[in-house]
Parts: structure tokens; C-alpha cells; sequence
């Protein structure tokens, strides 16, 4: 496996995994629990971002803190990565956040931009991009392209469910990014849907079904 390539163990995650992959779970419950999963997977990909320190004056003494050194930009890619954005904003919450609109074509599975508005100053931030899915992973790749052009350099893709071809794609288009899964799952099926999967997850998300 490549090193890059973080696939989550922690049981709380793979739990509520197994919960969105249900068909019979509602609208209010698959929201519910992609956030749960993105908080968790966001504390998971951020233990190693660099650290300042700084003097802090409490109540008895001076003491040195430890302060998160880089600023974080968080890009969901639209629609269903907007689910995980409210996540990680929670515990980061001097992050940005960009927008890349991408939708896949239902016949040739390509993505087709629609909308990108990323912060100035992305170059000098800690990149996280979110996507609840990354099937042949062009989508996720296309938003990598974006937010390279603008300058980014450190940039880390969460996805909670991909294909074993996605996660070639995406490793092998971007080998200097770092990618924290869910969990990797069979296969792609003949549409380009993750196997088993849990269908389409903007649909799910906003109950466009
Ligand atoms: O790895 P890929 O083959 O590119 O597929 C994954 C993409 O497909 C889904 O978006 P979709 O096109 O359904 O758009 P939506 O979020 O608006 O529903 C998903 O949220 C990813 O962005
Ligand atoms: O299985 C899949 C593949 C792409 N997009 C989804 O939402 N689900
Ligand atoms: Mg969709």
C-alpha cells in the first residue's frame, strides 16, 4: 500500500460507515452521520499538521502554548462534499473554505466544472479537499489540477469511501498528496458506482433521490 495512502481503522468510523452504506437510512440520518465521520476522519488527517509555539498568560502563569502554524483552506468539492464542511469547520474554525462545482457525466463519467472560487491566498495554506466519493477519481483529480494552478503546494484529499481504481488514479495523477479514506471498497461497477458503496451520495445528502 502506498504510504500516502491512509485507509481509517478506528472503530467509531467503520461503524458509521457501515450505517450510510445502509439503503433504508434517512436523509437526516446520512447527514448526521457524514458529519460524525468527517469530524472523526478530520482528527485523523490533521495530526500532523506544523506547530508554532506561543506564550499564553493564564490565570497563574506564563506558559507556552502550542498553536497550529499553517492556516487550513478546506475545499468540498460540490454538491455532496459540502456534507463534510460543517465537520471540519467545527474544530478548524479559522479555516477558508473554496468551492469547486463538479459533476460527473453520466455517459462518459467525465467531470465538468461548473464553478471554482478557491481563497487568495491558498498557497500558503494547508490544503484539505472533501468528497464523500472517489470512484475513477477524476473528479477529485480535476479539483487537485484547480487548486495546484492557484500555487497550493500541501494539499490532503479525505474521501469516506473509494474505489481501489479511484485511489490509483488519484495517487498516480497527484503522487504528492496525501489521501485519508474511509475505507477502500471492491470495485466500480459498470456506471462508474462504487461497489458495494452506498449509491449517490449528493442524492442522499439532499435528498434529490
Ligand atoms: O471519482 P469520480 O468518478 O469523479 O466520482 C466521484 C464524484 O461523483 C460524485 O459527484 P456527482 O458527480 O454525483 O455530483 P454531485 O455531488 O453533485 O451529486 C461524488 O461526490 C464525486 O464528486
Ligand atoms: O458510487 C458513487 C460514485 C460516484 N458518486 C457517488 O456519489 N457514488
Ligand atoms: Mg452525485
Amino acid at each position: 500500500m502506498n504510504e500516502r495512502v491512509h485507509e481509517m481503522t478506528h472503530p467509531l468510523i467503520l461503524h458509521k460507515i457501515s450505517m450510510i452504506r445502509d439503503e433504508k437510512t434517512t436523509v437526516k440520518d446520512f447527514r448526521e452521520l457524514v458529519y460524525e465521520i468527517s469530524l472523526l476522519m478530520g482528527y485523523e488527517s490533521t495530526r500532523d499538521l506544523d506547530m508554532i509555539e506561543q506564550t499564553v498568560n493564564t490565570p497563574i502563569a506564563e506558559t507556552t502554548g502550542k498553536f497550529i502554524a499553517k492556516q487550513v483552506a478546506l475545499v468540498p468539492i460540490l454538491r455532496a462534499g459540502l456534507g463534510m464542511v460543517d465537520a471540519l469547520m467545527s474544530i478548524i474554525p479559522a479555516a477558508k473554505v473554496g468551492h469547486v462545482g463538479l459533476y460527473r457525466d453520466h455517459e462518459t463519467l467525465e467531470p465538468k466544472e461548473y464553478y471554482c472560487k478557491l481563497p487568495p491566498d491558498i498557497d500558503k495554506r494547508q490544503v484539505i479537499v472533501l468528497d464523500p466519493m472517489l470512484a475513477t477519481g477524476g473528479s477529485s483529480i480535476a479539483a487537485i489540477d484547480f487548486i495546484k494552478q492557484r500555487g497550493a503546494k500541501r494539499i490532503k484529499l479525505m474521501c469516506i469511501i473509494g474505489a481501489p481504481e479511484g485511489v490509483e488514479a488519484v495517487m498516480n495523477a497527484h503522487p504528492d498528496i496525501e489521501l485519508f479514506v474511509g475505507t477502500i471498497d471492491e470495485k466500480l461497477n459498470e456506471k462508474g458506482y462504487i461497489v458495494p458503496g452506498l449509491g449517490d451520495a449528493g442524492d442522499r445528502l439532499f435528498g434529490t433521490i
